[in-house]
This record gives structure tokens, C-alpha cells and sequence, in this order.
């Protein structure tokens, strides 16, 4: 927790300032209740009016002068946590961006979000109140018993007694709810993941009538949080009664205490105002102190969490620049002895996988569900480091490649298909920043998209909303495919990224992949053997091992998993298989003969 100071440094100034402001706050405070036994000693006493005008008028500017350093320190504390929260946050998420698709499965989506908004905004609430409070309450509590020792000596020893005996109190409950507050965190983690993925796929439910079991899914979650948030209220509610007995117990006894000394004159009676005024003020300083201890104890539980998310090292070394040892061979990419396993999994998801891919070929990835075909692909583009193995790109391990060069070589079309919210333009300029309109138009034709962008009000100009969702699931696919041809890439990789579109579609926009100018090395991985058939390679993985590669006519004859997957899809081309098999084995055994 300590390791997130860090982000207040440039807001010292602040931190000092708003803590100075709130200790002469309470210097006007404690000076109140002597000015208020002056008012009825001197001035009442003595029925002096021109005395308790004079003394009312203190009274004013005291207040005045009050409110105006309250404000100072409040603006300096606002100024300060809000400060703070947007450096924190800034620095969470550039740390998130740079962590690698291992650690993001590990920690999971839902958990950084709660991370990045509620935790955080409890960090910045626990700093404003901490600046603030954290030693304006302690001022009052120790300066109220210094006072009242001013006064009288036998009465500041109730002070002495009943001190301690509060501060024993707030720490036995503070004890007994800290702990709890991390469980409380957790289990918001568990009911935004739940809201997270109910409302993401809201359709889906109601496709499948399943919106009792999704609310009834949804309620004993949302319980679970508010049985235990009821508990640590409840503990935490102990808190004001009991201070509250105590503190009357407290005042019961000075004021008898004091009363028996204004009758043997060791005393006057606006003396014990003053000393009943403190007690007042220790009151409400308790309290407020110890919700503050609620306040920061949160704080420090959802800080320590943010804290775990900074402390996480990405798995991956990205070089700071590319290593100038490539050979550039004839090989764009080659696979050698590659298997991998996912963190948290215990089988491996590739296994032994070696493969070689010449500059501009076609290479296509067909296997069941589950084979690894989205696996293999995205060790291409370095989401993952391979477990074991080694992967060339150009001739060089792609381990020696910056980040940034390692992508800027390659397309990446992912399976699910990912627009933002804002232009189509603006989408179009992820791929490059300084594609110009012409470039964005070429891109959307070859990607089969121009007819849907034409078609759009405003067509570059078309707002997408949030994930793209004023489109349909061929258009995002297609628009998506657009968005990586317009980086102009080495190599293209399409994860499925057809599956929505229909069979002409589908051919067209193969078709205008392969003219695509330069020498670009296309991934394409696919359920459907009409989309790779012509491919230069097929890989055919089965169960995370490659049982096939080669050319289509090479494998609808050596490789049964190819066989099965083929005419699954064409069964027609079935029976001409087995006639012209039978036919060759037929003029085999007449040779024979
Ligand atoms: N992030 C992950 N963490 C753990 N296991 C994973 C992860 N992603 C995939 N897997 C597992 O790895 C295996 C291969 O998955 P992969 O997504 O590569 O298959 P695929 O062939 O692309 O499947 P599909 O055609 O259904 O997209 C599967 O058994 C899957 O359960």
C-alpha cells in the first residue's frame, strides 16, 4: 500500500498545506469555549455588556476565520486526492496494457475493472478524508484534554481516564471489521463479473428463456455482498452508540465533578462550560474519527488490491529494439518443435508443432473444435511466449523483436470482432494512423465492407457505438478485417474471421486477399474447407497436434482428419473419392496380375 505514495509526490505542497489548514481550524475551535467562559465570567458575572460585545464579536471573526481555513483545506485536499486517483489510475491501466495475455487470463477482466473504478475511487476518498481528518481529530482530542487541564487539574483527569477508554473501543471494532473489508471487494469482483457477463449477453439469455436462472443467479450474488456489507455495517455501526455511553458516562461525571468545585469556589461556572463544551467536541471528533478509520481502512484493503495489480510482472521481455541479426531467408515463418500450455491448464494446447511458410503463400488452419487453431495463431503475434519451442519470423526468433515491430509486421483479425465506439474513419485509423481516405476505401473494398459504409449516413463519418453494436455481426467482421488491411501488413492473420459471412462473400473476399499488393503472408484459420482449400499450405491440427500439412489434393489422400473434416462439408465429393480410389486400386491390381 506504502509502494502508492509514489503518486502523490507531485501534490506534497497539498499534503502539507491541507493538513496546516485543518490545524489552525482547530486551534479556532479550542479557543471557542474560552471565549464562551469569558462571555459568562467576566461578562455576564460583572454584567459587562460592552465585555460580551466585544467578546461575541471574537466570537464572529474566530468563525469566519474558521470557515475560511476549512474551505483552504478542503480545496487542497480535493486538489490533492483527485490528483492522485488520476495519476494512480493512469498508471494501472498503462501497467494492465503492458501485461501479457497470460497474466490478463490469470487476473481477469472482471477484477481489474472493479480495480480501476471502485477501488480506486475508495483510495481517493480515503486520501481526501485522511488529509484532512487524520490529524485534525487527534488535535482536538489531545488539545480539548490540555485545556481542560488549564482549567482544572481534578476535572482533566476524567479527561486522562475516559481518552484511552474510547480509543480502546474504536480500535477493538476497527480490529474486527479490517479484514473484512478485502472480502467485501472480493465478492463485488464476483457480482460485477456476474453483471458483467448478464448483461454482455442479455440476447443470449433471453434466446435460451433463461432470464429466471440468470436473476436468480444474479440475486444470491448481490446477496452474498449484502449480508456480508450488513455485517461490517453493523460492526462498524457499534461504533457511535458505544462511544456515545461512554462519552455521557464521561460528561456525567465531570459535570458533578465540576459542580462540587464551583461550590467550594475552586471554580467558576462558564470554567465548566468550557470543560463541557471539550468533552462535546471530543465527541463529535470521535466519531468523526472513527468513521474515518472505516473510511481508510477501506481505503487501505482497496489499495492494497490496486497495489497487487502494479506489483504483477508481464511474463513476456519485449526487447527495446529488434535485434539486426534476421536472416531473411525464403521462410516467413517457421514453427520449430512448438508446443504450449496455458497458465492455470494442465494438458498442453499445441504440442510438437513444426511448420515452414514461404513469403506471400496462403496458409490455411482447419481442426475441430478446441484443436488450438486460434492457439497457434496468436503465438504468432506473440500474445503468448511458446512453453517449449522456438518461432522464426523473417529468420529471426520472435523473441527478439520489439513489441512495436514485431506488430507493426503483422494484421491481427481476431475471432470475436471488436469495433470502438466513434467514426468508421477513426476505427479504419487503428490499423494506421496516417491512412488517408483512399487507402481506408481500398481497404474496405477488399474486405467486401464498401457497400456497407456507402450505404451509412455520413458513411466514413458513421458513429459506431460502444463494440459496434448499431451493426450486424457480418458487417463488424467485415469492417474489422478492413481495419487490419489498412495497416498494410506483413502478415495477415484471420482467426475464423469469415464465419459470419455468407459463401460469395466469403470466396470475394478470399479472392481480393490474395490480390493484395506486396508480399503478405495470410493466416487463415477456418471451420470451412471451401475457405482454405486453395490455400499454398493446409495445417491440420487435431487435439493440439498438427496431424496434417500440405496442399489440399496431398491430404484428402494422406490425412484422415483432413478426409473427415472435407467431406463432412462436401459429401458428394465423397462418393467420386471412393469411385476413382477403387478405380486406382482396381488398375493397381491388374498391374499386379
Ligand atoms: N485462455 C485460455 N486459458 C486456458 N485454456 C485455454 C485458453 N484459450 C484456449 N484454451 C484451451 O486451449 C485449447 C485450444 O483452444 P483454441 O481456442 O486454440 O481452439 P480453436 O481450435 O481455435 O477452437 P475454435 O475453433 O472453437 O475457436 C482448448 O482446449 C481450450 O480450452
Amino acid at each position: 500500500m506504502r509502494s502508492l505514495a509514489i503518486y502523490l509526490k507531485n501534490y506534497r505542497k497539498e499534503s502539507i498545506l491541507a493538513p496546516f489548514f485543518k490545524f489552525l481550524e482547530v486551534v479556532f475551535d479550542l479557543l471557542v469555549p474560552v471565549v464562551i467562559a469569558q462571555i459568562i465570567d467576566v461578562g455576564i458575572t460583572g454584567n459587562d455588556r460592552p465585555y460580551i460585545i466585544e467578546r461575541f464579536f471574537i466570537l464572529v471573526l474566530m468563525a469566519a476565520a474558521g470557515l475560511a481555513v476549512s474551505i483552504t483545506a478542503q480545496f487542497f485536499a480535493a486538489k490533492a486526492s483527485v490528483g492522485f486517483a488520476t495519476e494512480l489510475r493512469q498508471a494501472v491501466y498503462d501497467h494492465v496494457q503492458k501485461l501479457s495475455y497470460t497474466e490478463l487470463d490469470t487476473l481477469g477482466t472482471d477484477t481489474l475493472i472493479t480495480r480501476l473504478t471502485d477501488d480506486i475511487n475508495q483510495v481517493q476518498n480515503g486520501v481526501n478524508m485522511g488529509l484532512r481528518l487524520l490529524l485534525r481529530s487527534p488535535f482536538i482530542v489531545l488539545g480539548s484534554m490540555v485545556m481542560a487541564f488549564t482549567i482544572n487539574t481534578r476535572c482533566a483527569l476524567i479527561f486522562v481516564v475516559a481518552i484511552p477508554v474510547l480509543f480502546l473501543v474504536v480500535f477493538v471494532i476497527m480490529y474486527l471489521s479490517i479484514p473484512l473489508f478485502g472480502k467485501v471487494q472480493a465478492r463485488l469482483d464476483a457480482v460485477t463479473g456476474l453483471t458483467r457477463e448478464n448483461l454482455t449477453g442479455v440476447r443470449v439469455i433471453r434466446a435460451f428463456c433463461r432470464e429466471e436462472e440468470a436473476v436468480r443467479e444474479f440475486d444470491a450474488s448481490n446477496a452474498q455482498l449484502t449480508k456480508l456489507n450488513e455485517f461490517v455495517g453493523k460492526l462498524s455501526a457499534l461504533l457511535n452508540p458505544v462511544t456515545y455511553v461512554l462519552i455521557n458516562i464521561a460528561t456525567v461525571i465531570l459535570i458533578n465533578n465540576a459542580g462540587l468545585q464551583v461550590n467550594l469556589g475552586n471554580m467558576q461556572q462558564g470554567q465548566v462550560v468550557a470543560l463541557y463544551n471539550y468533552m462535546a467536541q471530543m465527541i463529535v471528533e470521535l466519531i468523526k474519527l472513527a468513521s474515518l478509520i472505516i473510511t481508510l481502512n477501506k481505503s487501505a484493503a482497496c489499495a492494497n488490491r490496486v497495489a497487487d495489480i502494479l506489483k504483477v510482472k508481464s511474463s513476456m521481455n519485449h526487447p527495446v529494439s529488434t535485434a539486426s541479426t534476421a536472416v531473411c531467408g525464403e521462410n516467413a515463418v517457421e514453427f520449430h518443435d512448438v508446443t504450449f500450455t496455458y497458465a492455470e491448464s494442465g494438458a498442453p494446447s499445441l504440442s510438437n508443432i513444426s511448420f515452414s511458410v514461404k513469403r506471400g503463400q496462403t496458409v490455411g488452419i482447419i481442426g475441430g473444435t478446441g484443436s488450438g487453431k486460434s492457439t497457434l495463431v496468436n503465438l504468432i503475434a506473440r500474445f503468448y511466449d511458446a512453453t517449449s519451442g522456438t518461432i522464426q519470423i523473417d529468420g529471426q526468433n520472435i523473441q527478439n523483436y520489439s513489441q512495436h515491430d514485431l506488430r507493426e509486421k503483422i494484421g491481427v483479425v481476431p475471432q470475436r470482432a471488436v469495433l470502438f465506439k466513434g467514426s468508421i474513419r477513426e476505427n479504419m485509423k487503428w490499423g494506421r494512423e496516417n491512412a488517408t481516405d483512399e487507402e481506408i476505401w481500398d481497404a474496405l473494398t477488399t474486405a467486401q465492407a464498401r457497400e456497407i459504409v456507402e450505404n451509412k449516413d455520413g458513411q466514413l463519418d458513421f458513429k459506431l457505438e460502444q463494440n459496434g453494436r448499431n451493426l450486424s455481426g457480418g458487417q463488424r467482421q467485415r469492417l474489422t478485417i478492413a481495419r487490419a488491411v489498412v495497416k498494410k501488413p506483413e502478415f495477415l492473420i484471420l482467426d475464423d474471421s469469415a464465419s459470419a459471412l455468407d459463401f460469395a462473400t466469403d470466396a470475394a473476399l478470399r479472392r481480393s486477399l490474395h490480390q493484395l499488393s506486396g508480399n503478405v503472408t495470410t493466416f487463415l484459420v477456418s471451420q470451412r474447407a471451401a475457405s482454405i482449400r486453395q490455400a499454398d499450405l493446409i495445417l491440420v491440427l487435431d487435439d493440439g497436434e498438427l496431424v496434417g500439412k500440405g496442399i489440399h489434393d496431398d491430404l484428402i489422400r494422406t490425412c484422415d482428419a483432413y478426409r473427415e473434416i472435407y467431406f463432412s462439408q462436401f459429401p458428394e465429393e465423397r462418393e467420386k473419392y471412393n469411385t476413382s480410389n477403387t478405380a486406382v486400386s482396381v488398375n493397381a491390381s491388374e498391374v499386379t496380375l
